[in-house]
């Protein structure tokens, strides 16, 4: 009989796209899949999952720990109130992660396969068993760029983001398409009157967006038509936590810095939430190891991984291409606005957009899943 394994979190928005791809590739042939509720226990697994049991108690340490392999994307919470309980209980078995509580724990290794197979497959001959997917923006990039990092190519970089609201949560992106809603329906009689003039649409809005009574519990002040300067914590040094991880993780999945005895590439930016729905966006300015012609830079790219995609440096294509609404639900990472900066030769420009349901939380985890199991 084939391995059982346990799903946290499969419900949630990160947990449903996981879901959906794994139905895609398949995945749930290699696998007996065990369901975990933290609200519903005992009820009824996914209607699609044929011969699932009943739903499991996802705090039960003693269920959670029958199994070999352990999967969630239940959120930092969950992963803090129940992991090292199950470890503490003397639970050895694969613990798969969405979560970033134990992204830089030294016993834990950040999953991107197609940029850093090397240190996974070095990490389980070496028995590691904490396997976390990357932050999303981080890994998005990282799926564009894998070609210029993998050859030792970029000297520095700084990431200035353009993240969606979904990367706050499902209830970011109710709100974010809420707030947008009722500032419509503000300036309706306006727009619908072409005699209209734009200044008090303008105002309209605005009187809209400064009403203490716009729904904005969640991103704390208006999204819709505005943008927020800052994502997660406040680090109290200028750095917000969003910024920190750009260099943090991608050193770490790269396998560079101290621990690897390998110098660090500096990275750093400033990561600004957007009114997109899906997909972050990061523009890139990148300081190459050596000048390079762009047309070479363009084959590194796009030979760098099958999902990285060259898109010609051109206002067409760039409007069609590289885009939220143009990448959101596929698995591509196009890279576009590659040219030489007149700050000096060897930098250059970039610009990438990556579904951060996809590639930036659920596809690591669905293929290191099948890395586990033999199976990639
Ligand atoms: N949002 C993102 O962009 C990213 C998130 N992550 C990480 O993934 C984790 C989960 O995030 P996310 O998927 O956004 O979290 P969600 O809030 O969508 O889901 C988390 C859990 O909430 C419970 N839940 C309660 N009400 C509902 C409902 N109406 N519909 C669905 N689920 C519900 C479910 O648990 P139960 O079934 O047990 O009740 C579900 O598993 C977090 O650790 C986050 O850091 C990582 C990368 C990106
Ligand atoms: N912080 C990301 C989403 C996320 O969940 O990141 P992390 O997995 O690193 O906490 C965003 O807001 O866009």
């Amino acid at each position: 009989m084939s391995q059982a394994v346990g799903l946290v979190g499969w419900r949630g928005m990160v947990g449903s796209v996981l879901m959906q791809r794994m139905r895609d590739e398949n995945d749930f042939s290699l696998f007996q899949p065990v369901f975990f509720s933290t609200s519903n226990a005992g009820g009824a697994a996914p209607a699609w999952a044929d011969g699932a049991g009943p739903l499991q108690d996802a705090y039960d340490i003693d269920a959670l720990a029958k199994l070999p392999i352990i999967l969630t994307a239940q959120g930092g919470d969950y992963t803090s109130a129940v992991y090292p309980k199950l470890r503490a209980a003397g639970w050895q078995g694969i613990w798969i992660d969405a979560a970033s509580t134990l992204r830089m724990a030294d016993d834990a290794i950040i999953v991107l396969d197609p940029v850093n197979r090397p240190v996974i497959d070095d990490a389980l001959k070496r028995g590691i068993k904490n396997y976390i997917g990357g932050n999303c923006t981080v890994s998005c990039m990282l799926m564009g760029l894998a070609g210029l990092f993998n050859q030792d190519l970029v000297k520095w970089m700084t990431s200035m983001t353009y993240q969606a609201a979904s990367g706050g949560g499902a209830q970011h992106m109710r709100e974010l398409l809420t707030q947008f809603g009722l500032l419509n329906a503000q300036v309706k009689p306006l727009l619908d009157d072409p005699a209209s003039a734009i200044l008090d649409i303008d105002r309209g809005v605005l009187k809209a967006q400064q009403d203490a009574g716009l729904p904005q519990q969640h991103f704390g002040v208006p999204l819709g038509g505005n943008l927020i300067p800052w994502i997660d914590k406040d680090l109290g040094n200028g750095v917000s936590r969003e910024e920190w991880k750009a260099g943090a993780e991608t050193n770490k999945i790269l396998g560079r810095g101290e621990a690897f005895g390998k110098p660090e590439t500096p990275i750093d930016g400033l990561c600004v939430r957007i009114g997109a729905m899906r997909c972050h966006s990061q523009a890139l300015t990148i300081e190459l190891s050596k000048d390079i012609p762009m047309d070479e830079v363009s084959d590194i790219i796009s030979q760098g991984s099958k999902w990285a995609k060259v898109i010609p440096n051109e206002r067409e294509a760039s409007m069609q291409q590289l885009t939220p609404v143009a990448v959101t639900g596929t698995l591509d990472i196009p890279v576009g606005r590659l040219r030489k900066m007149s700050t000096g030769t060897n930098q250059i420009s970039a610009f990438t957009v990556g579904d951060q349901l996809l590639w930036g939380a659920a596809e690591p985890l669905r293929r290191m899943l099948r890395i586990t199991l033999g199976e990639l």
